[in-house]
């Protein structure tokens, strides 16, 4: 079984050139992933893996033990030695004033296929890790065009595609946090009134790591007519993350989530998708697919999915958002 999976995904990822031959990546079965974790700490207790994971994912301790060990000690010994690198070239250029710049990780995938929750649990174990107390999490919504600008340019269907969101704040964001500024500040969305929080900010101040999650973080863009080279958001990343999962699967997750969230979040009277508290149950399920259908796939298959190759890590979910391979760059 793991071997079908194996041998169906090797093909499945082509190379940066679209070669369906050999793959740039080397795929390891959840369980030979595991033994990577060696003597690294379970430094998570069940109640905090239950605190940090989102709406409708089962992750527990022993996913955590299984996938996410070995994650956080691969990527200890990547930020370990760029902070050695730079400390090196700080000796050899003799720079004594030279700012530390935060470690980025991106995280990537579709709408509902869980990235919060990989991205709080990579938070709190890279945490743990003395070469990286101090690490932060911004998600790429808070940059995203607010409603009235998104209604006026006929975009709210469009809401997660790469026009909704302000791309160039998005990049001042990274390259003043690459820059290693002091106090950078991050615009923030909520998922309850379904728009941006107008004139509310988080600051970031120069975090040893930070994870910057969201569906676009691997999007290229076309260049310019006037031939004008543009940064990509993933210019600004040490390390990237795609999180994958059949399409069938995912869809399950964002309909399912949409049907809980009915009996949660959605009987707030301020929640934008209040209206879908009240109606029945067939009603319900008709306009989560056809969000899912319209938007999100959409937009899965357009802009999402095509960034897959391009990630250092691929995360490849099963049922029950089980991690069921994972695939690692080797060049
Ligand atoms: N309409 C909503 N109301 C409240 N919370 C939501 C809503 N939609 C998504 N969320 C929450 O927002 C977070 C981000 O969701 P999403 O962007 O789909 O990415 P992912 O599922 O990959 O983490 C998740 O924790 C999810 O539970
Ligand atoms: C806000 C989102 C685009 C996700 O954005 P991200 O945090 O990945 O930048 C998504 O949750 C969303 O609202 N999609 C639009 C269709 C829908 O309501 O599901």
């Amino acid at each position: 079984m793991i071997q079908a999976v194996r041998d169906k995904n090797q093909t499945d990822i082509p190379d940066d050139f679209g070669n369906h031959d050999y793959s740039p990546y080397r795929f390891f079965p959840a369980d030979e992933w595991a033994r990577f974790r060696a003597d690294t700490p379970l430094t998570l207790t069940a109640d905090e893996v239950q605190r940090l994971r989102s709406l409708g994912d089962p992750i527990d301790l022993n996913e955590v033990r299984r996938i996410y060990l070995s994650l956080s000690r691969l990527l200890s010994a990547h930020v370990e030695s760029s902070q050695m690198l730079f400390e090196q070239r700080k000796r050899f250029l003799s720079l004594s004033d030279e700012a530390k710049t935060p470690y980025v990780i991106g995280i990537a995938g579709s709408v509902a296929v869980g990235k919060s929750t990989t991205a709080r649990i990579l938070m709190e174990l890279l945490s743990r890790w003395p070469s990286s107390p101090k690490v932060d999490l911004v998600t790429t919504d808070g940059f995203l065009y607010p409603n009235a600008v998104l209604q006026r340019e006929n975009l709210m269907e469009r809401k997660g595609f790469p026009e909704s969101y302000d791309i160039g704040a998005l990049l001042r964001f990274l390259s003043a946090i690459k820059a290693g500024k002091k106090d950078v500040k991050a615009p923030t969305y909520s998922h309850l009134t379904y728009d941006v929080l107008p004139n509310t900010f988080r600051t970031i101040d120069r975090p040893d790591i930070l994870i910057f999650e969201g569906i676009n973080v691997l999007q290229s863009r076309n260049l310019p007519a006037d031939g004008k080279i543009v940064p990509m958001v993933s210019d600004f990343f040490d390390f990237s993350i795609y999180i994958d999962a059949e399409e069938t699967l995912i869809h399950a997750w964002y309909v399912e989530r949409f049907m809980r969230l009915r009996e949660t979040a959605f009987r707030n009277p301020d929640s934008y998708f209040h209206r879908y508290a009240t109606i029945s149950e067939k009603e319900a399920l008709a306009i989560a697919e056809n969000l899912w259908r319209n938007i999100n796939l959409k937009n899965l298959h357009q802009n999402i999915l095509p960034t897959r190759p391009r990630a250092d890590l691929i995360l490849q979910k099963g049922r029950n958002h089980l991690i069921e391979t994972v695939a690692l760059r080797k060049l």
